[in-house]
């Protein structure tokens, strides 16, 4: 098919989201989760800047930024949208599913409520399956605590197979853990397992057909398994990613996706 990946990794982040990083110095952490979770609180906390915040979801609608430096290496926090899923069902979902996918930033924060997180397991479910640089960021614990809710971080943990930690990003509260769990993931320094997700025979049946042919397409640069599921789901804008964020639009030959994707 002749193709060749004409701008990966770190230069998709110069190119596309205009993120200049100085080399090993820097690392790129992504902030996701639902809406109004206190994602750009924990944003603003870190980075001493100042994000819009309210108590109504759909504050943040494009992908912020701002540094700051933690243990001697420049973290480039990037604020994404607040989203329910990765399915590209709104432009905040494509905008978040796009950075984690495509930006590879060297790990991803997902910003959780402690008042109803099994609500908030479903987005990091799924961020679970494109990478395995996740960290679970249990926010308003305070909140929690007022309404008697005990969370149990250590059974998180295990059960999910990454790193979690509690958090009160109001007052500051916990975030300086937060950042030697995402550092120690980002470089490596903490294995993270995540939980595999398994699905229906019929469908695991489904993914195991296109998978060679996705591979081979995609080679190393994104997760054929998660873009199988997406192709099964009918998610088309998944190909339209591929060709913009790695193919720069014109130069990638669709015809070998279409061809999985008709099957
Ligand atoms: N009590 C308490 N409130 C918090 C905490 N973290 C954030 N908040 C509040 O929760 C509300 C939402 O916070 P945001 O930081 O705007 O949430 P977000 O996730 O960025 O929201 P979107 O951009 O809409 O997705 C704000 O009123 C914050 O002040 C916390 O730890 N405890
Ligand atoms: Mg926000």
């Amino acid at each position: 098919m002749g193709l060749s990946c004409q701008s990966c990794g770190k230069a998709v982040l110069d190119t596309k989201f205009n993120i200049k990083t100085s080399g090993q110095n820097d690392l790129v952490i992504a902030l996701a989760g639902n809406p109004n979770v206190g994602k750009s609180t924990v944003f603003n906390a870190l980075t001493g800047l100042n994000q819009h915040t309210g108590n109504w979801p759909g504050k943040t609608v494009t992908n912020a930024r701002g540094s700051f430096f933690h243990k001697g290496k420049r973290i480039i926090l990037v604020d994404l949208p607040g989203t329910y899923s990765l399915l590209a069902n709104s432009v905040e979902e494509q905008v978040a599913r796009d950075f984690i996918c495509f930006g590879e930033p060297d790990a991803t924060i997902v910003v959780t409520d402690a008042t109803c997180i099994e609500r908030n397991l479903n987005l990091a479910l799924q961020i679970m399956e494109l990478t395995d640089k996740v960290v679970l960021c249990v926010n308003l614990m305070d909140e929690a605590k007022r309404k008697g809710i005990d969370v149990n971080i250590k059974a998180l943990e295990e059960e999910l197979g990454i790193p979690a930690v509690a958090t009160t990003a109001r007052s500051g509260k916990g975030l300086r853990d937060l950042m030697d769990r995402v550092y120690n993931v980002a470089l490596a320094h903490e294995k993270t397992a995540p939980r595999p997700m398994k699905y229906t025979p019929a469908i695991e049946e489904e993914i195991e057909k296109i998978l060679p042919q996705l591979k081979e397409i995609l080679g190393d640069q994104l997760n054929a398994r998660w873009v199988a599921l997406r192709l099964i789901e009918g998610d088309a804008t998944i190909l339209e990613s591929i060709n913009n964020f790695l193919y720069d639009d014109n130069k990638f030959d669709c015809e070998g996706v279409a061809c999985v994707y008709e099957c």
